[in-house]
């Protein structure tokens, strides 16, 4: 469902231009149609001159079309794009204790999302989930649900009915104790794929032209999906061109243990590597997801690159479950797509400000710790050690992400890892409205926060003299739902903050 009126949009405007540009566009004025499409943007324009000018060229009648304005101090961003996120996990958000990636499935992970085929819970769960997720300006999201098929196919429908853009996939997991999920898997390849097939015919019928919700395959990992199962994905993907989620080297057992499963004599893969595994099944295209790639070799980076793979980057999880530190500067010198996770409930948070503000600060750890180069060390003179201790002082201040990067990737490289760059992500004519209007809270002369000392600016306080880059950085570093006014996907109001 789009928006049935055409909307004039007034006020400040802030989107990514390149990786590490944000562009500030104020006092002016976007038009979108009633299919939720911007048709037209200008700079420097009022209402008055919007009508003038604007309105003639669009043929618009003005009393056909709704204004809204943002308040001084307020702007407009581009949805964010959570590209990695697991809906049925949503209970367990905060929940994870000291386990690691392996133990955490077993006790935390799998038993809740077996206990979602129970249509009440699942209807309980998931549209809480899209709920919060909207609420912080979440727009588009790429979510794992369960092996249920009912509960999958209930998770497009409710995204259908708030609005929200998503990609959702069943999770196909048919292999036996590995790791330890006898009761909650498929009972075999096949049966995965039937089911697959089903929430995919599903979705085809509830959203034809894939407006809204698409269908994604979604191979859980490597060591809980069996090769004629990897293979048979990899052949639907391809006859179907259909998106691809999957995760891919997260954690060192994990990594240790998918070499022990497929030696590269049973896959045909060219090495051992984690990437070589979903290569040889034909998994990694230009419409996969890979969720976190933490501890990739040079190879498998170039693999991911040359096959167009996309990188999701958690930093959230990878920090709760302790994973490991993500070389995001790494990835994207190489030439690799990334876009942000929540994953949620590895994450414990459902926003993707966190993911981004967590991304800055993990970056900032990269830096630290070795420039992300890591490895042995030659030793060196004394000299030549203080040249190598400058350089890596350099290196490891490249590791760092900036604001407008961060803002970048929960942006316009979320919609790239997702497929609808064209669409969303950004504001350009002929893009859809995917928006959220921020507010951020204006300190007055005594000290108090205009319009009241509730909620009006959460965690930000504004004093006036700060810049615009300034007012960013505090929205990234302090900023949560109370700043999320409103949200608005393909031009619809989904989300109102009262
Ligand atoms: O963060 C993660 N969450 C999951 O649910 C999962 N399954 C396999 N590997 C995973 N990693």
């Amino acid at each position: 469902m789009a928006a049935a009126k055409k909307q004039l949009f007034l006020g400040s405007f802030v989107h990514s231009k390149a990786l590490d540009k944000l562009e500030f566009l104020h006092g002016a004025a976007v038009c979108v149609d009633q299919s939720g499409t911007i048709v037209a943007i200008e700079r420097d324009c009022d209402e008055a001159n919007a009508i003038e000018v604007l309105f003639p060229r669009l043929g618009w009648v003005k009393a056909e079309v709704v204004v809204v304005r943002a308040r001084e101090g307020q702007f407009f961003f581009p949805g964010f794009i959570d590209t990695h996120i697991h809906a049925p996990q949503y209970p367990n958000v905060g929940i994870f204790g000291n386990s690691t990636l392996l133990d955490w499935l077993k006790t935390y992970t799998f038993p809740l999302e077996h206990s979602l085929s129970d249509p009440a819970k699942a209807r309980q769960v998931y549209t809480r989930v899209i709920r919060k997720t909207l609420s912080h300006g979440t727009t588009c999201a790429a979510y794992f649900a369960t092996i249920d098929v009912a509960s999958t196919n209930l998770l497009a429908d409710l995204c259908v009915a708030a609005g929200q853009r998503a990609l959702v996939g069943r999770v196909c997991m048919d292999v036996q104790g590995s790791p330890d999920c006898d009761y909650y898997r498929d009972a075999t390849a096949e049966s995965a794929l039937a089911s697959t097939h089903a929430s995919i015919a599903h979705m085809r019928t509830l959203d034809p032209t894939m407006s809204l919700v698409r269908p994604i395959l979604t191979p859980r990992f490597a060591p809980a999906c069996s090769l004629p199962l990897m293979r048979a994905l990899g052949t639907l993907a391809r006859e179907t061109n259909l998106p691809i989620q999957t995760h891919l080297s997260e954690n060192k057992a994990e990594i240790a243990l998918v070499k022990s499963l497929f030696p590269p004599a049973t896959t045909g893969a060219t090495d051992d590597s984690y990437a070589a595994v979903y290569d040889a099944m034909g998994l990694l295209t230009p419409r996969t997801i890979l969720a976190h790639a933490v501890h990739l070799t040079a190879a498998e980076r170039a693999l991911v690159v040359a096959r167009g793979a996309k990188v999701s980057h958690c930093p959230c999880s990878n920090s709760a479950l302790g994973s490991g530190l993500a070389r995001v500067r790494w990835l994207l010198d190489a030439g690799v797509v990334c876009g942000l996770g929540t994953d949620v409930s590895g994450g414990y948070s459902a926003s993707v400000l966190e993911a981004a503000r967590q991304a800055a600060l993990v970056s900032r750890l990269v830096g630290v710790t070795g420039g992300g180069k890591g490895g042995e060390r030659e030793k060196l003179s004394v000299e030549k050690e203080k040249e190598r201790e400058k350089e890596e002082e350099k290196e490891g201040e490249r590791q760092k992400l900036s604001v407008d990067e961060v803002l970048f990737l929960a942006t316009r490289g979320g919609a790239e890892v997702v497929g609808l760059e064209d669409k969303v992500g950004g504001f350009e004519v002929g893009m859809e409205w995917d928006a959220q209007l921020i507010g951020l809270g204006t300190v007055g002369e005594g000290g108090e926060v205009e319009g009241g000392e509730d909620d009006e600016g959460g965690n930000v306080d504004v004093f006036g003299w700060e810049s615009w880059p300034e007012r960013m950085a505090k929205w990234v570093y302090n900023g949560d739902d109370r700043n999320t006014k409103k949200v608005w996907v393909k031009g619809r109001l989904v989300h109102e903050r009262k």
